[in-house]
């Protein structure tokens, strides 16, 4: 243990200890340094600092350095897990500074001479490989972003996710960029100081990435030098990294060298890359992710989220998988309907989808076990998690032999499944134990009867434990002390033990010719003997051969196992592909989804449609779901798609039904079945929802700067084949200007769009649109008023809403009755002067006190009334009782003037 003290300086010279310290530092500029000392990960100057403001622990001092203080703070080895997590959250990298030599080899060079230490892995969030710092539902990918220039700006995202190794490029013109890193979601992004100041200058750094972004130097960008890295990190044969656009080169070898220097030689497991064209799926921009709630809810809950709802994965790895076909659904419908085959066979089939689920739930996480081998980083339970997850594949395989025509998806996930390394993970099972240790330098971890060496030199050692017994029962029989025992600890490995009151005995001739003195308590003496000595030399000799042997073994089967990596990869994809086709059956069949028809037309017909989240909530509450049919169906020939007005009430399901409708054509083009009773959908190219309005403060733009802004970018992107959803456009300005753009909007989908569109609006004048643009519906949210209530039966059908029932609903949220009566006051005159039918007297006693917030009631004017004013001068305590009733008198006398006057 080296606890060398940071001397104060005398003078400004360093002490070793602090040379070392700083040198690691400079090297390792923007992380905090965990360095080693003893079993704690110490942090000095402002590491520790941060690291105590942000894990509440003590910030102490140690020594001085140029005449101040150093602040220091540390974190036992033990623990230091759980703070890594904390720090790694809040958005901090560390690197880990252990010691890399003995501290007795340090000894040997001079009694000041410094232990040597060495940064062996540097950790950040996009770069985790250990289950305990990882959510096991979710990818943790690192994303690298680079951008070239020739003429046209080009970028390109390559992103890994370094505990599964998958690995994706894609290239990118900058209008793609914030939608795809909303797709992605990586957990830390790299991007050299140039890009960021360009994107920034041309506002196209998204403020939610501030927080991810890491400065990553332009060398690892340069796409010549990346060619060389990338052949090198990838198998050739597998990998043509000229293939790659420049920019996707050298974001990837961002992305590789990161990696890799993350891991301090270590290497690298990533998985040859997937370009990942962004064609191939529905485009959803970031906007439409985040009010869709897909993965999360607009208040960054998980609960309430679509995720939440439909994922009935039983595995992490099938988990992840889902999580990323909802964030990208595919945009071809014969890959959609090969996916919804698959799933339809499992929802029809439930006693199969059922064995199928049952057996997945053992299924270890594989592709994250087999990734912490390949970094020298695994254990023993790795080993075993990957011979159970093959072992599980055979008997998954074995419940597809009697399909005889299975779908194309299901065929090749049989025959992966079928292909399993058998013998490598019967080999696993006879080696490995029940019960294992987290590390193989434990040891123990070696099933009994699988290594004949191995079991010897376990006898050995436990042999040799009876001898140490034996020896016991002699000593006690030559010193006569019934209570002499042979114990062990830590410090002094091997001691006989004996009460205080024998201890002298044995300091006497002649047991001190035997018993050599090693230590006095209070209540006991220590003592060893040459005999215990030898026999505990030859105990940790055996264990050490033991264990040697164990490791041997260990190596022996990682290699087994890493030498099956491409079978083992793709293992790990059929079981998790199983696993989400298996869930997406399940859930087809238990909440009554149907199937999709997809095909290319431009076809939107939902019948029963229904909203998967708040059919859950409703019918959580005990209520019915009230399901709504939906038909934008268009064709080429006349013009394109429909676009339906939606109008009503607040409260009556406009943005329910809306949300639902976006919500079913993401579901089918994941390859699910839907909540309707039948859908036909054309492929969506691109999803557009708009549906409910959010400010986005920290961009300094307002709710309706921000509403503009997007519909501008769907006015401006959306194509025939897009599906566009937007809740009220234009409600954030004034009535005439929001009318006019909402208005405007409407001709500029249906006339030059032509895509298929839900239109919800509380500008009833838009109404008339119907009648002028011939792909324009109106449809209502019916209501119903009931003894002065309004009733929503949240159904939809044809025609337009008159009126909003707005008051109605401000009363349900409990307004204060005099404001709703004033407000009842107000919208009829409005309505009547709308209608060019309210009388001048209307007008001027209600509008002329418009607008709203100047009518107040107004005070009661000040009456003098003479009565009050002689009953204030009254004084009774100074009267006599002749001049109390003088005083009445006059009191009645006034009123009967008052009231004459
Ligand atoms: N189809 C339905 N069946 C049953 N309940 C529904 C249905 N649609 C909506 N609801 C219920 O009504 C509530 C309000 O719906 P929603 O937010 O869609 O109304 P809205 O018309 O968009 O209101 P606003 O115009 O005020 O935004 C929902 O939270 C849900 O509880």
């Amino acid at each position: 243990m080296d606890q060398t003290p940071l001397e104060p300086a005398q003078t400004q010279a360093l002490t070793p200890m602090m040379a070392q310290y700083f040198e690691i530092k400079s090297v390792n500029p923007g992380y905090l340094l965990f360095y080693r000392m003893g079993d704690f990960y110490e942090l000095f100057f402002e590491d520790a600092e941060i690291a105590s403001a942000a894990l509440g622990i003590v910030l102490t001092k140690r020594g001085k350095h140029l005449g101040e203080d150093i602040g220091m703070c540390g974190v036992p080895i033990h623990a230091a897990n759980d703070y890594l997590n904390k720090l790694i959250k809040l958005g901090h990298r560390v690197a880990i500074c252990e010691q890399v030599e003995d501290p007795k080899e340090a000894k040997k060079r001079g009694s000041k001479s410094v232990v040597k230490r060495d940064v062996v892995r540097l950790i950040t969030a996009g770069t985790l490989t250990e289950d305990d710092h990882l959510d096991a539902r979710k990818s943790n990918f690192l994303a690298a972003l680079a951008m070239v220039r020739h003429g046209e700006t080009d970028f390109a995202l390559a992103w890994a996710d370094v505990s599964t190794g998958e690995t994706f490029t894609v290239d990118l013109s900058a209008d793609q960029l914030q939608d795809e890193l909303a797709r992605v979601d990586p957990a830390e992004l790299l991007m050299a100081d140039a890009t960021r100041q360009a994107l920034v200058e041309r506002h196209l750094f998204a403020p939610a990435w501030a927080g991810i972004t890491h400065a990553a130097p332009a060398e690892s960008f340069d796409s010549e030098t990346a060619t060389a890295s990338l052949r090198a990190a990838f198998p050739i044969g597998i990998f043509d990294p000229t293939a790659l656009s420049r920019a996707a080169r050298a974001a990837l070898g961002a992305v590789v060298a990161y990696v890799g220097e993350s891991q301090k030689g270590v290497g690298i497991a990533l998985r040859a890359p997937v370009a990942d064209g962004s064609s191939r799926h529905l485009a959803i921009d970031a906007a439409t992710r985040s009010s869709l709630e897909l993965h999360q809810t607009q208040r960054g809950l998980q609960r309430g989220s679509l995720r939440q709802v439909i994922d009935l994965t039983v595995t992490a790895p099938g988990s992840r998988l889902l999580s990323a076909r909802l964030a990208a659904p595919l945009a071809d419908a014969v890959a959609i309907n090969e996916r919804l085959d698959a799933v339809g066979l499992l929802a029809e089939d439930t006693m199969l989808s059922g064995r199928i689920r049952s057996d997945l739930k053992s299924v270890p996480d594989l592709a994250r076990a087999l990734t912490r081998l390949a970094l020298d980083r695994g254990g023993p339970r790795d080993l075993a998690s990957i011979g159970k997850a093959v072992g599980a594949a055979v008997a998954l395989a074995g419940h597809f032999t009697r399909l005889s025509d299975a779908p194309t998806v299901l065929a090749r996930l049989a025959r992966t499944l079928a292909e399993a390394p058998v013998q490598m993970a019967s080999e696993l099972a006879l080696a490995l134990d029940d019960e294992l240790p987290l590390f193989s330098r434990d040891g123990g971890f070696v099933r009994r009867g699988y290594d004949a060496t191995l079991d010897d030199e376990r006898a050995l050692a436990s042999a040799t434990r009876e001898v140490v017994a034996a020896l016991q029962a002699r000593l006690i029989d030559e010193t006569d002390v019934r209570s002499l025992k042979i114990r062990h600890n830590g410090v002094l490995g091997y001691f006989v033990e004996v009460p205080a009151a024998h201890g002298t005995k044995l300091l006497e001739e002649p047991h001190r010719q035997v018993f050599i003195h090693r230590q006095t308590l209070a209540n006991a003496m220590r003592f060893t003997t040459t005999e215990l000595a030898e026999l505990e030399g030859r105990i940790a000799k055996a264990h050490d051969a033991a264990l040697q042997i164990e490791l041997t073994i260990f190596a022996r089967l990682r290699e087994a196992v890493l030498g099956r990596t491409d079978a083992l990869r793709q293992l790990a994809d059929a079981l998790a592909e199983l696993d989400v086709t298996a869930a997406l059956g399940h859930l087809a069949a238990t909440r009554s989804y149907a199937r999709p028809e997809i095909d290319t037309s431009l076809a939107f017909a939902i019948e029963g449609g229904r909203h998967p989240v708040v059919e859950d909530m409703v019918q959580a509450e005990g209520h019915s779901f009230v399901a709504n049919d939906a038909d934008l169906s268009g064709a080429e020939d006349i013009g394109g798609g429909r676009l339906w007005l939606v109008t009503g009430p607040n409260m009556g399901g406009k943005s329910t039904f809306l949300r639902q409708n976006a919500l079913i054509a993401i579901l089918a083009q994941m390859g699910s079945y839907v909540p309707a009773t039948s859908a036909h959908i054309g492929v969506v190219d691109r999803l557009f929802s708009r549906v409910g309005a959010s400010d986005d403060i920290a961009h300094g733009r307002s709710t309706f700067m921000v509403e503009m802004v997007e519909t501008a970018a769907i006015l401006n992107r959306a194509t025939r084949r897009s599906l566009v959803v937007l809740d009220e456009i234009g409600r954030g300005t004034a009535t005439f200007d929001g009318l006019s753009i909402a208005w405007a909007a409407v001709e500029a989908l249906h006339e030059t769009t032509g895509c298929r569109a839900l239109f919800a609006t509380h500008f009833h004048e838009l109404t008339s649109l119907a009648k002028t643009l011939s792909r324009v519906s109106n449809v209502t949210m019916k209501v119903r008023e009931w003894e002065g209530e309004v009733v929503f039966l949240h159904e939809v059908g044809p025609g337009a809403a008159d009126r909003s029932y707005g008051i109605q609903v401000a009363r349900l949220a409990g307004l204060p009755e005099p404001v709703l009566a004033r407000a009842r006051q107000v919208l009829t005159v409005l309505e009547l002067r709308s209608a060019g039918t309210a009388s001048s007297s209307q007008k001027a006693s209600v509008l002329d006190d418009l607008p709203l917030f100047a009518h107040q009631p107004a005070p009661k004017p000040v009456v003098h009334d003479p009565v009050l004013a002689a009953l204030d001068a009254v004084r009774p305590d100074e009267m006599t009782p002749k001049q109390a009733i003088e005083a009445l008198y006059e009191l009645k006398k006034i009123r009967d003037d008052a009231r004459r006057s």
